[in-house]
């Protein structure tokens, strides 16, 4: 079909193919960031007829997504991933409308305000408390260390769950589903997303397996949001609920099309925040977006030990060594405050947020955008652009700190959540995790290199591809700063 305008600029492609040798399949971020420099902050490029949009900058983005976000906040369908396997009730892949509206309002009324996310400052602080115990018990564990804490934050908040310290039954079940959507949502894993008549194959058919795993896979979906319900209506019926999400939006008289919607924003919490939307992360290790950040932020303390020195004097002359650090010392930490910035940054959780597609036919910047035009933020480019930070790939907290002529550089916050009416609903949640994990973490631990044979090794920064991308496994050393640190952790 003929566009009923200009395209934006994109590479040229080929006749009736048009882009699909173009795309790539590995860090798409770092071609996305090509066509960037080459043809500028908007490219389009089409395969099999799908329109796609690139967004290389920040305002650009916020122009299109935010600006428009009536119209660009709608979600492309996927059909193993979304329809035959459950997914799509989730909130990540549902389509904007009135359930993806309530869904939104009962997520904001835990965790979107900055008032509902100071009442939980006290969860927050006892599990990072709880993440450092795990540390001193079990250094060498540090990633699984990290998803059990954020893992059993979110739980309490949605459920008012707390999960036993090994095989948890509603954890071992997240796992398990998140495992499957990894595995469905890999690029190309299956034949029905290129080709979507062939979910009317029916189950019988020769060659048509996908569709019994596909039954099988939404199952356990199925499983993972019902079980936990359960459990909070039967807390209800004993009078012993602890407050949360389900707790407190049950406990009316709801129809059944309400209480679907609770059911499946509270899904939508454990699993946006345990990671649904990663494809990269299959085998044993599913860390969550908060997961991903921490382990950048240990990975960086290793690289980077003048980072954590200078951490730890703001940490001693701020809070001193007789306590912990508490949220009330947040403000008066701004080299903590720069270090949290720059994980953000440099250790990018989501390199191209989740694609938002246009419900309208637009025209934007002079631009046609058609109907159905999928829309992807290349937020890693955004964030390691040298325009906006200089040394993009060094690890520099200063640069978030103003100086005599020169202002601080942008707050990753602009991009790093997304845009829109899809910005990221756990944003304040994911920032006061990863904000008291570390700075409880640099209080009282040393992270070290690695020594082998008389000889330090540094780790590289490399980063695993896919929705979600994290460090790869790197070796550190993470030991207790002292006795008395060390007593201030079991004192607790
Ligand atoms: C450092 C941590 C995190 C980062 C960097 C992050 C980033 C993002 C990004 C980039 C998006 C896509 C936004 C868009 O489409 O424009 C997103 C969506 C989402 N995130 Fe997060 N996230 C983090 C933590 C969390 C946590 C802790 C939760 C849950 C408690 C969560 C739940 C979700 C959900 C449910 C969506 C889908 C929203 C929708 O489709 O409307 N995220 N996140």
């Amino acid at each position: 079909k003929k566009p009923a305008g200009r395209l934006p600029p994109g590479p040229p492609g080929l006749p009736l193919l048009a882009n699909i040798f173009d795309l790539p399949q590995k860090e798409q971020w770092k071609t996305f960031t090509e066509w960037g420099r080459k043809y500028g902050p908007i490219t389009h490029v089409s395969a099999l007829g799908q329109s796609v949009v690139v967004l290389n900058d920040v305002n650009a983005a916020s122009e299109m997504l935010d600006k428009k976000s009536t119209i660009y906040s709608d979600r492309p369908v996927l059909v193993m991933g979304g329809e035959l396997t459950g997914w799509k009730d989730t909130l990540a892949l549902t389509r904007y409308g009135d359930r993806f509206k309530e869904y939104r309002k009962h997520m904001h009324s835990v965790m979107g305000s900055r008032t509902n996310i100071e009442k939980t400052h006290g969860l927050f602080e006892t599990e990072a408390l709880e993440f450092l115990k795990r540390v001193l018990r079990k250094p060498q564990d540090l990633a699984e260390n990290i998803r059990k804490t954020a893992g059993a934050i979110i739980l309490q908040i949605t459920y008012g769950y707390k999960p036993k310290e090994e095989n948890d039954d509603f954890v071992d079940l997240v796992d398990v589903a998140i495992h499957q959507f990894s595995e469905i949502t890999e690029p190309n894993a299956y034949l029905v997303d290129l080709f979507p008549p062939l979910q009317y194959v029916p189950s019988w058919f020769p060659g048509a397996t996908f569709k019994k795993t596909a039954q099988s896979y939404y199952q356990t979906l199925q499983d993972m949001a019902e079980q936990p319900m359960n459990f909070v209506r039967k807390q209800i019926a004993a009078g012993e609920a602890p407050p949360s999400l389900v707790a407190n939006l049950l406990d009316r008289q709801n129809t059944s099309e309400q209480e679907r919607n609770i059911k499946w924003a509270a899904a939508s919490m454990y699993s946006g925040g345990a990671d649904t939307l990663s494809s990269a992360l299959v085998l044993s290790e599913r860390p969550t977006q908060t997961v991903s950040a921490l382990y950048s932020f240990y990975l960086a303390l290793t690289i980077y030990p003048e980072a954590q020195r200078k951490a730890q004097a703001e940490i001693d002359a701020v809070v001193g060594s007789d306590r912990l650090p508490t949220f009330a010392d947040r403000a008066s930490l701004p080299y903590v405050e720069a270090l949290v910035n720059e994980v953000l940054r440099w250790g990018t959780v989501a390199p191209l947020g989740l694609p938002h597609t246009v419900t309208q036919d637009d025209i934007h910047d002079g631009y046609f955008i058609e109907k159905g035009t999928i829309v992807l933020a290349n937020i890693k480019g955004m964030l390691h652009n040298p325009d906006v930070y200089p040394d993009p790939w060094e690890f520099k907290p200063e640069r978030f700190i103003a100086s005599e002529g020169k202002p601080a550089e942008q707050d990753p916050r602009a991009c790093c959540f997304g845009f829109g009416r899809r910005i990221c609903p756990g944003l304040l949640l994911a920032d006061a995790t990863v904000w008291a994990s570390i700075v409880m973490s640099i209080a009282v631990f040393d992270v070290e290199r690695k020594v082998v044979n008389g000889v330090e090794i540094v780790p590289e920064p490399k980063y695993s591809d896919g929705i979600i991308s994290h460090p790869e496994h790197f070796e550190c050393v993470v030991k207790p700063r002292s006795a008395k640190t060390e007593a201030l952790i079991l004192a607790h």
